[in-house]
Formats: C-alpha cells, structure tokens, sequence
C-alpha cells in the first residue's frame, strides 16, 4: 500500500495534471466510462441495493453525468489566476489568487449512494489537479468491485487508483500521508478518519450523517407535504444521509399526515410494495436487525412488515412517539418515520437545537416567515424549505454537515475548492525602493503616520480624499522618499 501511495506521488510530482488539458481528457475518459458501461453500473447497483435500473440511473448516473458537465464547462475559469483588490502599498504590484492542487487526496465513500458517493468528489478532485486513491465501502462490494475494474481502464492508471477493503485495509491506508481525506459515511469512523489525518497534518472534509428533522406547520397544503416527504423518506429504503429522519408537528395533525403518507405510499409502490420496482431493500442483515429494533415498543401507524430473507422493511409511520425512545437516539437509516408531537414551532426549535447538529433540515409551511425564522433560529448541514432532499441536487449550493454531521463541503465548484489550495500570490517589482523605507528600521512617528495614511479608513477623509491620498501614494511610491507629513494627518 506504501509502495502505492508514492507511486501516485510520484507521478503527482512529475507535474502532468497541472495543464488544463489533461484535467479535461481525465474528464471526458470519465463520461465515457459512465456512458459505455452504464449497463455494468447499473447491474452492479442493483445487485447491491435492488436498486431499478431506472433509479440507479435518476439517483446516481444522471447526478454523475451533470457533475461532469457542469466542471467540463467551467474548468478553464476555474483554474485561472483571479486578481485580487490592492491596497496603497501594492497599488502598482500584481496581485492575485491562484489555485493549486493539493497532490495526492484520499476519498472513502459510502455504500448507500455508492456510485455518485465516490464518483462526485473524484470529478473535483481529478478537476482540480490532484492524484487520487478512492476507497469505496466494503459494504457496497459490486459497486467496489466495477469500479476497481474500470476507473483504470479509462483514467491515467499512473494518477489514479482504487483500493478496496473493509476496516483493516482502511485502517492501513489511513496510516499513509494525503494531503487531504474526503470521507462519506457515519460520525464514530469520522473521528476515526479525523484522528489518523491529524497525525500528518492532513486537512479532511467529513460528510457525515444525524437525525434530519422536518417541521410540518399547521399552515400548509398536506396533500402536497406528504407527497413530498413519502418520496424523500422512501427512496433508496429510507438509506438516504439526507432523508427527513422524523416529523415534528402538532398533535392534531397527526392522524391526517399518516393517512395521507398512507395513500401517498400505495400511489407510489401499489398494493403490494414488495413487488415494486422502485422500493429497496437494506443493505445487509446487520443493519436490516438494528431497523428493525426500533420498531420495538412504538405505535406503528401503518407498515411495520418485515422480511428477513430478502431484508425488507415496509414503509413505516410511528405516532405519539417519545423522544426519549431508541428510535429517537440514532439516525434511522431506513424506511422507519416517527412522528414527534410539539405545541408549536418554537417548541419544535427547542427540540432541535437540544439535539447534535443535523445534517438536513426541512420546513414545510405557507407562511415564508415562519421558515426564514426557523432557518435563523437553527443550525444544519443544509435546509430545503417546503420539500426535502432537493438542496442536495443543486450544484451551485455547498453540500455538507456542521457540528457532528460534518465539516467541509463539496459539490461543483465547491468540491474544485476543497481539493485546491487558493494560493495568495503578490508579485512586486524591484524598482520603487524610495516607497519602501516606509516599513524600514528605524521606526519614526511620521512613518506610522504615512502607514496611517495609506492603510486605515479613519484617516482617509471621504471618498474624494482618498482619490487624492492615491495619487499621493502613487507619487510616494516611485518617486518621493519619505518625509514627515503628521501635519496634514490631524
Ligand atoms: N453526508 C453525506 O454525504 C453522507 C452520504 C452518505 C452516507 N452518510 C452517512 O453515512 C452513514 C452510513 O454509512 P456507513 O458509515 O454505514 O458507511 P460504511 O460502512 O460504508 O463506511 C464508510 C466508509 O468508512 C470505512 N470504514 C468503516 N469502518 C471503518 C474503520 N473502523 N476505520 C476506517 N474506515 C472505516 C468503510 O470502509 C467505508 O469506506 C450514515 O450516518 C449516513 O448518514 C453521509
Ligand atoms: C437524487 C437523490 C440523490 C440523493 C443522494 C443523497 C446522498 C446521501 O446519502
């Protein structure tokens, strides 16, 4: 694994993903690969999470895809040097911003978005110049497996590389130095991840999971609100990091939101949901178990049906349910939504900010103020207001956690910047020495007042005055050698 590591580094360090050109060739032999193999993708996603071909390819092949476009698109503005605003000093020196890569960079992904858990940040990561080893999770082996087989078919076997392995294998890997570690997956192994990347001094970006609550205000249209959450809650089982993971509301909406859940649910999977294309199954017997605990002594509204042979779990409402009890102490991580009853939206506030930071939050409501107070009086990774999981899908927004569900952010441009170190560069000339005898040795009085006049707003009296202290510097800076001036500063 060392061996691997330095032969990634090495190539990194030959300086062949610095052109903007091979960046886009990495990336365009990306989009082939997703485009001529889409079928062994999509074979292997639904050998792992029953996943549709149709559903593979909305939730995960078309979010890739785009991914990719959307860099290819902007790549060239990207990686260009951006100026940067001057002060007096530097008012006739070059001044600007340019993106590096950050060399070789780790991703751990997660099983239950396998494909774009991975893919989506190695498109950043190849687009910003980096070398990469993905390590997919163990849990999502066919996903694992396709990938180790084709990313080296398609992308420069020199700069990129899979690892696959579970615990041990990862374990080993952390030991190595990368100069960042983008990982996906639970809060406990983020620690974990965070704790091995300090020993080098590497920065991470954690994606991690928590408890997503979604408010339902009394005010509000609860056909369209159920609908809405049936579809974010469902999907992929309930395996979804961003999914509404309990609903708040006042007791007396209750009853109509697990009605309307109800019939949403049969529109949605038919009569016989286990016969439906579009619902899947959880990902091993372990966690299909630890689901299936937390329907121990609730209220179970409707669903609650199980199957250990094919690990199905019906979709599930619980009402009237304690915070206290266990379902309310772990991300559910399945097709499982308690109800929480609360007086009111402030009361609904309190319960959240009593809890850890989650990752998501939702706010269903007509009344627009009501959402932008909830959004000021909380914290989370994200919000979407008036639906779920959709923030997810927006490139231009950063996509991460806070607190315990995470740190950092990626997706588009965003993920560019994680993986790129904004190098702050300031180029002067030799000329002009005159200027700077100004920060010389030995200090004077009338120095500091120069330095005041140059750089502190208090002292530059007005717009018009300070039009005129720039050409005064302008002047100073290549001609006048400094010269007492406290008179005209008081
Ligand atoms: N924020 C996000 O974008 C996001 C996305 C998906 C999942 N999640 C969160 O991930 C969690 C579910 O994923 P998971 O953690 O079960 O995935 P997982 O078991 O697949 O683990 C994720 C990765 O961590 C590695 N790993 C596991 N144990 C390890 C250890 N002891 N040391 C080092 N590496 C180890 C695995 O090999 C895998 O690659 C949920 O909490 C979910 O909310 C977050
Ligand atoms: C279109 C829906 C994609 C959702 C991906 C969520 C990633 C976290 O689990």
């Amino acid at each position: 694994m060392e061996r691997q590591v330095q032969r990634l580094r090495q190539a990194f360090r030959s300086g062949r993903t610095r052109p903007l050109r091979f960046r886009r060739q990495q990336l365009e032999a990306l989009r082939r690969m997703v485009q001529e193999r889409e079928e062994d993708i999509l074979g292997a996603l639904a050998r792992d999470l029953s996943k549709s071909e149709l559903n593979a390819y909305s939730q995960e092949v078309i979010t890739v895809l785009g991914e990719i476009d959307f860099v290819l698109g902007n790549l060239a503005e990207w990686v260009s040097a951006k100026p940067v605003k001057k002060n007096l000093f530097t008012l006739l020196d070059e001044a600007y911003i340019q993106p590096q890569p950050l060399g070789l960079v780790l991703i751990i992904g997660a099983w239950n978005y396998p494909f774009v858990l991975t893919m989506q940040p190695l498109v950043g990561a190849i687009a910003a110049g980096n070398a990469v080893i993905v390590k997919p999770s163990e849990l999502s082996e066919n996903t694992a497996n396709i990938l180790a087989k084709l990313l080296p078919q398609y992308l420069d076997q020199d700069l990129y590389a899979v690892i696959n392995g579970g615990v041990e294998e990862t374990t080993e890997l952390l030991k190595q130095r990368f100069d960042h570690i983008l990982y996906t997956g639970n809060t406990a192994v983020g620690k974990i991840v965070m704790a091995a990347a300090a020993k080098h001094l590497t920065p991470v970006t954690l994606e991690l999971g928590g408890k997503s609550p979604c408010y339902i205000d009394k005010d509000c249209d609860l056909d369209v609100v159920c609908r809405r959450i049936t579809w974010g809650k469902f999907m992929n089982c309930g395996q979804t990091c961003i999914a509404p993971d309990y609903i708040l509301c006042e007791a007396t909406l209750q009853d109509q939101i697990v009605q309307r859940i109800k019939d949403t649910v049969k529109e949605f999977y038919g009569e016989n949901i286990k016969e439906s294309p579009d619902y899947e199954r959880i990902i091993n017997l372990r966690h299909f178990k630890r689901i299936k605990s937390l329907l121990e002594g609730q209220k179970i509204a409707f669903g609650g049906e199980t199957d250990e042979a094919t690990r199905y779990i019906a979709p599930t409402v619980l009402t009237n349910v304690d915070p206290e009890a266990k379902v309310m102490q772990e991300e559910i991580f399945g097709p499982v939504l308690p109800i929480v009853p609360v007086k009111n939206a402030d009361e609904a506030i309190h319960f959240i900010n009593e809890r850890e930071k989650p990752l998501a939050l939702y706010i269903f409501s007509h009344n627009n103020k009501l959402i932008k107070q909830m959004i000021e009086e909380t914290s989370s990774g994200g919000v979407t207001g008036n639906d779920v999981i959709m923030h997810f899908t927006l490139n231009s927004l950063p996509f991460g956690g806070v607190g315990s569900s995470g740190m950092g952010a990626y997706h588009g441009k965003h993920t560019f910047d994680t993986f790129s170190h904004q190098r702050p560069c300031l180029l002067k000339s030799l000329k002009g020495e005159g200027a700077n005898k100004l920060r010389y040795p030995p200090n004077s009085q009338s120095k500091v007042d120069w330095a005041k006049f140059f750089l502190l707003k208090q002292f530059n009296k007005g717009k018009l005055g300070f039009l005129l202290l720039m050409c005064v510097a302008v002047a100073a800076a290549v001609f006048v050698k400094v010269s007492p001036l406290s008179v005209a500063l008081h």
